[in-house]
């Protein structure tokens, strides 16, 4: 058996799952292209049945990706492993992902059928998605309750039929490590074909046990770790992508077993999902929590400071956590920005060098110093603002205090040639903005969530502004990043508006090619 352990990341899938607000095909791209630079082996894009907008990613992403492998989710049904096939098929090479419950519970309350009937339509399944590629996976979504002697008839037959790969995921987080180390070791003991497939698991937080559950099934002869950065997912989350990589990077003297991620893109990788998904990571995260290396009573520094091993099992920069020297001004150039960004992992062909630093001067004229953090911000949040923008925030201006009605002048460049200007009073700085903002893109926008915060420390913090905007029933996510909190909000609201254009666009263009499927 190999000693490679199959890395499959569902952070677009199972974490998308979980965000307040969809992320956008943009974001979904740059989250993909970075989890490919981590070394993912597989890569969940997405359920393409569950809308358009996710079709449409899942088809965008799996264009560009050229190491990681494809992946779409269906439930056993057809049409769902259709619109998987047809999003996939972009790509040179895929895998069709298709599950059903086996549980009793699901199976009787959630599906309505009899065991039978639901190991019939898992068979059924993977023999459809075999016409679109051979490599399928299975998955028996509540394995975890599921009784013995059905899991293992369903893990057998999921391989008769041409399960490449079979999953079994503790759907709700309920088993021990123990126990679900167990499971394998059955499923190895009782399956008699078990070797003709990669026996894979998938586990959820509910119990805090997802990453011990995880590395005990691989124990036990699991060799696909399906997780997500930062452990993002349904409820408490799923398996940490970043957990079971370093755990297995760490300890390959118990588990002789390793994988192909690049630990020293973690630090960068779980940033960046963190910032894009709205999800801050609690400070004392394992690996990727802001207190993870930091040493604070003074035994622990005295020991440190004599040798580092004696409170740190792995450094900071095994993760890619970097010190730097080189102060970056508004009279640096080019090459310490260009430098400095490949230090931070950043590839060349990954962001513009020239607008980058358009934007790094503006920020270093108001900032003074720019930091690490704030080259990062430039390049996640701009980004995304810059690609054709149709509304781009052109002058603010406010004035308010206390016992002063708040008031706002907004101007915006609409497109390529307009500019509207207003003006509006509000119970405070942010509501005036945003009262203009909402005149002039007609949309009427309500504020579900907002959240401001600094990136950086002191006087030379950012503010960032995070907001869950509503807009016709759909939610969506903006963030705002400037020296002004005012500004920030108004930047965030801006983002939701471009969002909210951008999926009015894409429903445009499904209408036209309804209208010409009719036609036909
Ligand atoms: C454990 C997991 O993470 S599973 C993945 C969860 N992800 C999602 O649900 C993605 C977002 N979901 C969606 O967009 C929608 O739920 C859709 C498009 C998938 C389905 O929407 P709808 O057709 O309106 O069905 P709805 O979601 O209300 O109910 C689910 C139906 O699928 C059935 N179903 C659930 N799982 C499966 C399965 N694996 N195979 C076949 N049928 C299934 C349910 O029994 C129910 O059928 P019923 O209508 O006959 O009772
Ligand atoms: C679809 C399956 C793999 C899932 O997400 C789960 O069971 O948690
Ligand atoms: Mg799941």
């Amino acid at each position: 058996m190999t000693d490679q352990v199959i890395i499959f990341d569902t952070t677009l899938r199972d974490g998308e799952q979980a965000l307040a607000a969809s992320l956008t095909v943009k974001e979904k791209l740059q989250i993909a292209l970075s989890l490919e630079r981590l070394g993912v082996d597989v890569m969940e894009l997405g359920f393409p049945i569950s809308s358009p907008g996710d079709f449409e990613s899942v088809q965008t992403i799996a264009k560009q990706l050229t190491t990681s492998i494809p992946c779409a989710l269906s439930r056993a049904l057809e049409k769902d492993i259709d619109a998987a096939g047809q999003a996939l098929k972009v790509a040179e090479r895929f895998r069709i992902h298709t599950f059903i419950s086996t549980s009793t519970i699901h199976v009787e309350s959630k599906l309505r059928r009899g065991f039978d009937d639901v190991l019939a339509m898992g068979v059924k399944a993977i023999q459809h998605a075999k016409k679109y590629t051979d490599d399928v996976e299975f998955s028996c979504e509540d394995a975890g309750r599921t009784p013995i002697d059905n899991l293992c008839r369903m893990v057998e037959a999921a391989i008769d039929a041409g399960a490449t790969t079979v999953n079994i995921p503790d759907t709700v987080g309920y088993t021990l490590p123990s126990e679900f180390g167990g499971i394998i070791a059955t499923l190895f003991n009782r399956v008699p074909n078990i070797d003709k497939a990669v026996i894979s698991v998938h586990c959820h937080d509910d119990l805090g046990l997802s990453v011990a559950n995880s590395i005990a099934a691989v124990q036990h002869g699991a060799r696909q770790i399906e997780c997500t950065i930062n452990g993002i997912g349904e409820r408490a989350g799923n398996c940490s992508l970043e957990e079971v990589a370093m755990i297995l990077d760490t300890r390959k003297d118990i588990t002789g077993l390793h994988t192909n991620i690049r630990p020293t893109e973690i630090h960068r990788t779980s940033q960046l999902v963190s910032q894009l998904c709205n999800m801050p990571i609690q400070p004392n995260k394992a690996i990727v929590g802001g207190n993870a290396f930091s040493h604070s009573s003074g035994i622990h520094q005295d020991g440190v400071l004599k040798a580092k091993n004696t409170y740190e099992i792995i450094t900071p920069e095994s993760i890619g956590l970097t010190q730097n020297n080189l102060n970056l001004t508004s009279r640096s150039g080019r090459h310490v920005i260009k430098h400095r960004m490949e230090e931070l992992g950043y590839d060349e062909n990954s962001y513009d060098l020239d607008e980058l630093y358009a934007d790094f001067l503006k920020l270093a004229d108001k900032k003074g110093q720019v930091f690490d953090y704030d080259l990062e911000a430039l390049v996640f949040f701009n980004n995304i603002h810059e690609e054709s923008e149709h509304f781009t925030l052109d002058y603010l201006s406010v004035q308010s205090g206390s016992g002063v009605l708040a008031t706002a002048t907004v101007k915006l460049k609409i497109g390529e040639q307009e500019e509207k200007v207003e003006a509006a009073t509000g119970n405070g700085p942010i509501d005036a903005v945003y009262q203009c903002l909402n005149r002039i893109s007609g949309y009427d926008i309500t504020i579900d969530d907002y959240k401001t915060s600094s990136k950086g420390e002191g006087k030379d913090a950012l503010g960032k502004a995070d907001i869950v905007a509503k807009y016709n029933g759909r939610k969506f996510h903006g963030i705002g990043l400037a020296t002004d909190v005012v500004e920030s909000a108004a930047l965030a609201l801006v983002h939701v508006m471009n969002h909210i254009h951008r999926a009015q666009a894409v429903a445009q263009k499904k209408q036209a090619r309804l209208n010409i499927e009719d036609q036909v």
